[in-house]
């Protein structure tokens, strides 16, 4: 890539992870000049540490007992995992930790790039350390976006910092299994990693303080911790209140009130994320870093002039890289057509919803994968948020594994499919499809639930036989007969 001389864009972009990519690329594609400046590497936490070698890493078991699970070909797998190639399977999917290909894509993309850490320094003004140490400052005239990401977060543990834990980040970039690992955390991440080191041979011991997956359906949850425990995933109760590492290399971990301690090679922490805003300049505009508010379009709240913009991760709407991905196409197309006079700069005009101007989608309407055995796909509300937000609604379970299309799919299918369906206006709020390889069956979900298609045309909408989405009958038969 040609280093560029100017040091006055358009749009600088802090942060280039996938979220970041995105903005430079809509508000290009919309004519302006842009900026990203990285201090990593290009692609951000998904490509390199996050959803791309943590799916390659589960990927490898998920074939294997989808293959156990059909009589005549089960018998042809008789072997178990290659651990060493699972690992440079996932290498190849993050380049080796080499962003040439991502920083190629920038260039045919039209986007500049600088290295180092960027800062806001006042209006419209960002100060950059290079890897050299030198400070170059930036420019723009009409926006900068944040799109740092998100940090984990550490619970406050005794000798939790000496013991070196591993992060997810260590964990996906693994190069040996360890032979025990303790997981504290019951969160999407913790229940994905504790999947992929049991599935690699590791000893799993998850330490837990409330259900596990506890933001989704008791029918998701209930299941993956079910066959967590059936592969030999220990589960501890509580939180550890003191780790330390002995001079064997190993950690033990205290959990206080009496409980037996529990030791392990290493320790990985899994307690949630923040957002990535320290070190970031906001206080120089005005913004409190702890309180980082935007409209739909991504604009940061009670900043002068309204030029700032926070996407993904950054802004805690919805940590997932496709909802930050939609949220950057707002964002860079707001940012350019109100640099093109098209779309209205005031700071009382708020876009119109479902325009493309607005990230709509990110209140109510979420849809996301959990990769664990078996697989939880989820669009929308749970049956707890729906009854919070004060919707009359009703809950429609069907067994998928009664459905004939999951019997072909595997011997003794097991899996649930659960609808939130607001009962005044007939349309489906929510979805939780549990059971293996549903992933695949959710876009149908997301679009019932974004498109709010009434019950009554969905019955319109008929599944081919024999797929498992047939079970999407099973469940408007179910909530018009049962
Ligand atoms: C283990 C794990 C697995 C996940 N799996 C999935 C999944 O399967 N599907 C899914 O949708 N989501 C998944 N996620 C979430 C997903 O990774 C994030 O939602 C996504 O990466 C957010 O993108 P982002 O661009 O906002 O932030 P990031 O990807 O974190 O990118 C931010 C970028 O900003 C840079 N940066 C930060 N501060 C500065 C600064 N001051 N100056 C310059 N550069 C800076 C960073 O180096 C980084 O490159 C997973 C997360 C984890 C932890
Ligand atoms: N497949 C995917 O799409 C995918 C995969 C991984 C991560 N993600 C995203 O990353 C985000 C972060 O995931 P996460 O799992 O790190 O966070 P999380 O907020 O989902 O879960 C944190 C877990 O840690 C527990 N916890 C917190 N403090 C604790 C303590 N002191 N002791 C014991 N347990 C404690 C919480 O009870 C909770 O179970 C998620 O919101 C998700 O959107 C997505």
């Amino acid at each position: 890539m040609t280093e560029s001389t100017t040091d006055t864009w358009d749009l600088i972009i802090i942060g280039a992870g996938a979220v970041g990519e995105n903005v430079a690329d809509y508000a290009t594609k919309g004519g302006l000049r842009t900026v990203i400046v990285e201090a990593e590497l290009v692609g951000g936490e998904c490509s390199y540490w996050a959803c791309m070698p943590s799916k390659a890493l589960l990927r490898p078991s998920s074939v294997l007992t989808a293959a156990r699970r059909v009589a005549g070909a089960s018998a042809a797998v008789a072997g178990d995992l290659d651990v060493a190639a699972v690992l440079e399977r996932r290498t190849g999917f993050t380049s080796a930790w080499d962003d040439s290909s991502q920083v190629s894509w920038l260039d045919s993309a039209g986007i500049d790039l600088v290295r180092g850490h960027g800062r806001l320094a006042g209006e419209r003004i960002v100060d950059v350390t290079q890897p050299d140490g030198t400070v170059r400052r930036l420019t723009a005239t009409h926006a900068v976006a944040v799109c740092t990401g998100s940090t984990p977060t550490f619970p406050t543990i005794d000798g939790l910092a000496e013991a070196k834990p591993w992060t997810s980040r260590e964990a996906t970039a693994m190069t040996e299994v360890p032979e025990s690992i303790a997981i504290v955390g019951g969160g999407v991440v913790a229940a994905e990693l504790a999947t992929i080191f049991r599935s690699l041979g590791a000893e799993v011991t998850m330490i837990i303080r409330s259900r596990l997956l506890g933001s989704l359906e008791d029918i998701a949850s209930d299941a993956v911790r079910t066959s967590l425990e059936e592969s030999g995933v220990r589960f501890v109760s509580g939180s550890p209140s003191a780790v330390t590492r002995g001079d064997d290399g190993g950690v033990r971990i205290e959990l206080g009130d009496d409980a037996p301690a529990i030791e392990a090679r290493e320790i990985l922490v899994a307690t949630g994320r923040h957002p990535a805003t320290s070190d970031l300049g906001l206080e120089t505009v005005g913004v409190n870093p702890t309180d980082l508010r935007v409209d739909d379009s991504m604009r940061v709240a009670g900043v002068h002039d309204d030029w700032l913009y926070a996407v993904g991760d950054i802004t805690g709407r919805a940590l997932l890289t496709h909802q930050g991905k939609y949220q950057a196409r707002a964002a860079g197309l707001a940012i350019a057509a109100r640099a093109a006079g098209t779309l209205s700069s005031a700071p009382s005009a708020r876009p119109e919803p479902w325009s493309d101007y607005a990230a709509t989608a990110d209140h109510e309407h979420v849809p996301s994968v959990v990769f664990t055995e078996p697989e939880v796909a989820t669009v929308g509300l749970t049956s707890r948020a729906a009854a919070d937000a004060g919707y009359p609604t009703r809950i429609v379970d069907y067994d998928l594994g009664s459905v004939a299309g999951a019997a072909v799919h595997a011997d003794g299918y097991a899996g649930t499919v659960r609808a939130v369906i607001d009962t005044e206006r007939r349309i489906i709020l929510g979805m939780t499809f549990v059971g293996q390889d549903v992933s695949e069956m959710l876009h149908a979900a997301t679009i019932a639930v974004v498109a709010q298609v009434p019950l009554d045309r969905l019955w319109h909408a008929v599944p081919a036989y024999p797929t498992m989405n047939e079970v999407w009958l099973r469940i408007l038969e179910t909530e018009r007969y049962a």
